[in-house]
């Protein structure tokens, strides 16, 4: 064991456009958020490991000759292992509950990363800022924060922070390493991810997602974004199986639909690129309205609206504002585009109709950094109460 005690985290992501086309192949543009999951790692000596997640209300332990004698019995550390953790949990059925798919990805990560050699006798405690399963990646938020630390814990990585500094990042290498094990949780939670959301929430700011390449957009306009989370819940593993159904069922109509969000992401991104470079003016920001309204039909299309989604888009759309969902769909969250010129008593009014509507709303800012290793300092108060309290 590496290191005895530590905090580390990881944002939350809005998708701009290529949510669920992103599984099959097509362009997806995220961008991270200001919202974080945080996670307290804590070697110790009781002989167990116990794992706190008051966001989800789950709080489980076990002991070491358990998850030893599990691993032992174990050979590939793949499918196996999901098939006797799952086992082991008591899930029975196809579909994971919230509380089900966070230990079994916490639980698949612990036995993989310490696959041979000792096991740690540990505490982990994660808290987020974030709604789970609201569509602004919690889950990857959570994997990423996971793979981070059990990563460390593991030695497979340095915990990069020195004694002087408040939060520091991991070097290039190790981020790809902690992307493509974050990737492995998300492959629990969500079934079938395309991992843009854990890509997002490994190296932050804004970035273009095709089949598993990742490139960062460095010059990128500085976009006024208000997040509304309708509160209806849904899953997204449920979300992105339907809408492979429905491609499965319809190739001749859907592929086309997927072709033209791909299309969307191209356009939307030129149209970004286009405003750093050369004045901004009302035209780009017509287009990207465009763009998000046709890319809310194709989601429909898709079958992955909700009315509480056609209502937060009638009621921006009453205000002269555009609207789109983002991540999975369903319920959860929206978009919506604030020009540079929406006067803010527009913003206010229209956030209390939201609010009137039994949303959350707020003015979000974007871009915030990747995974990082935290002092306790520099964790905000309110937050490491909560993660040193278990
Ligand atoms: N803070 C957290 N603590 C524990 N589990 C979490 C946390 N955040 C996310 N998860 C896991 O991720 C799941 C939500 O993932 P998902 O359906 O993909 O929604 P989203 O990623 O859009 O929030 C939750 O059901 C839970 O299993
Ligand atoms: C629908 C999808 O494109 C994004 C899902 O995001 P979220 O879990 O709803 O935050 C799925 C994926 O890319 O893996
Ligand atoms: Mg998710």
């Amino acid at each position: 064991m590496q290191v005895t005690d530590f905090y580390v985290s990881a944002p939350g992501k809005a998708i701009l456009h290529g949510e669920h086309a992103v599984v099959h192949g097509k362009v997806a543009l995220a961008v991270s958020l200001n919202l974080r999951t945080y996670l307290r790692l804590k070697a110790t000596t009781s002989g167990k490991v116990c794992i706190n997640l008051p966001n989800i209300d789950t709080f489980l332990s076990w002991d070491l000759s358990q998850l030893k004698q599990l691993r032992d019995e174990v050979q590939r550390l793949d499918a196996e292992l999901v098939r006797r953790l799952r086992e082991f949990i008591g899930v029975t059925n196809g579909n994971l509950d919230t509380c089900s798919m966070a230990t079994l990805s916490f639980l698949y990560l612990y036995l993989s990363l310490f696959g041979s050699g000792e096991l740690p006798s540990l505490t982990l405690t994660v808290w987020s800022e974030l709604p789970t399963g609201a569509g602004l990646g919690s889950s990857a938020a959570y994997s990423v924060c996971l793979a981070a630390a059990l990563l460390c814990a593991s030695g497979a990585i340095p915990p990069p922070l020195k004694e002087w500094e408040h939060t520091a990042r991991w070097c290039q290498e190790e981020l790809e390493l902690i992307n493509s094990w974050a990737f492995q949780g998300e492959m629990i939670i969500h079934g079938n991810p395309s991992g843009v959301d854990n890509a997002v929430g490994t190296w932050g700011g804004m970035l273009r997602f095709l089949a598993g390449k990742i490139i960062p957009l460095s010059r990128v306009p500085l976009l006024r974004i208000l997040l509304t989370n309708t509160k209806v819940p849904r899953s997204t593993k449920v979300l992105v199986a339907g809408v492979k159904d429905k491609i499965n069922k319809f190739p001749s109509i859907m592929v086309p639909v997927l072709d033209s969000v791909d299309a969307i992401s191209c356009t939307c991104e030129k149209v970004l690129s286009e405003m750093t470079c050369e004045p901004i003016t009302g035209e780009h920001y017509n287009i990207l309205e465009e763009l998000i309204d046709i890319n809310q039909h194709h989601l429909n299309v898709m079958g992955v609206g909700h009315p509480a989604l056609d209502r937060l888009c009638q009621v921006t759309l009453a205000k002269g504002l555009h609207s789109k969902l983002t991540g999975a769909g369903g319920g959860g969250c929206g978009i919506t585009l604030l020009r540079p010129e929406t006067d803010s008593l527009i913003v206010q009014s229209t956030v209390q109709e939201l609010k009137d509507c039994g949303f959350d709303c707020w003015e979000t800012s974007i871009g915030g950094p990747g995974a990082q290793q935290h002092s306790a300092i520099s964790v905000k108060e309110e937050i490491l109460e909560i993660l040193n309290h278990y």
